[in-house]
């Protein structure tokens, strides 16, 4: 943990009883098959993000942080517990209303933007309302909206090569927006950029947490940048070692 990080007192993050949480996970556990027997990547892990909140979710490799996500993103169904996205029980839902609430409701930003190579920064924002069924003209409109927040408007139309590593990673998360999610799930943004450029992604995923009061789960590395979010959960072992903790 960096010496920045402050020590600071565990204190459980408490939903807001009047309104759904965007991300809430009870106890879940997830197990995989391995030889003969099973090997749990999550260990009863609970976790409640509220709209406009930024967590980072951090731990050494092979603690179950890529795991959790794909749970909360609905990737993964879990073993057992509870994944309620905007308070809609996921476990429930056919595979199709599980992909429709995923679509609507999250956000998924990966390490590698994964851009097509033949469309522009606004195409590949548009592509995903065009996937959605929306309005082309609206999907326009938006996209250059989008690009304007994340410092892109005067490159929406380059291409993935005549854009720098740190600007790939601003279209993702300008596409990851273009849904109008309630939640972002996003996994180690940083890790193939400097660190001049990792502190401005992190401070841009900071900012468009507040202004589209997303529920923002962040899986880093970086502790260094645990600062600019508001709460930082440690796994070990498939297991939350300690209690959210606020970021003081
Ligand atoms: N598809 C899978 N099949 C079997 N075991 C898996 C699978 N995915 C992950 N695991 C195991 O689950 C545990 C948690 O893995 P996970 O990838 O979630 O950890 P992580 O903290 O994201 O690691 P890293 O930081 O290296 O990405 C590990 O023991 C891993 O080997």
């Amino acid at each position: 943990m960096s010496s920045t990080f402050p020590a600071l007192p565990a204190a459980v993050v408490v939903p807001s009883a009047s309104r759904p949480l965007p991300l809430n996970l009870a106890s879940v556990t997830l197990e995989y098959p391995d030889g003969d027997g099973t090997v749990r990547a999550l260990d009863s892990v609970s976790l409640a993000v509220q709209a406009g909140q930024m967590v980072s979710l951090v731990g050494p490799s092979g603690s179950g942080k890529s795991s959790l996500l794909a749970v909360a993103a609905t990737l993964t169904r879990p073993t057992d517990g509870l994944v309620a996205i905007g308070g809609t029980d996921v476990a429930g839902l056919p595979d199709r209303e599980r992909t429709a609430l995923r679509r609507d409701r999250v956000g998924i930003i990966f390490q590698q933007p994964n851009l097509l190579a033949s469309l522009t920064a606004a195409e590949q924002l548009i592509i995903g309302d065009h996937l959605r069924r929306k309005p082309l003209k609206a999907a326009r409109r938006k996209a250059a909206e989008l690009l304007d927040v994340v410092g892109l408007a005067a490159s929406a139309d380059k291409r993935p090569h005549q854009l720098s590593g740190g600007q790939r990673q601003r279209v993702n998360i300008a596409r990851a927006l273009m849904g109008d999610p309630s939640v972002l799930l996003v996994d180690e943004p940083t890790a193939a950029l400097d660190h001049e450029r990792s502190e401005s992604v992190v401070r841009l995923l900071r900012r468009v947490t507040d202004q589209f009061r997303v529920a923002t789960v962040m899986v880093t590395h970086d502790t260094e940048f645990v600062p600019l979010t508001d709460a930082v959960a440690t796994m070990r072992d498939g297991r939350l070692s300690a209690p959210v903790v606020p970021v003081g």
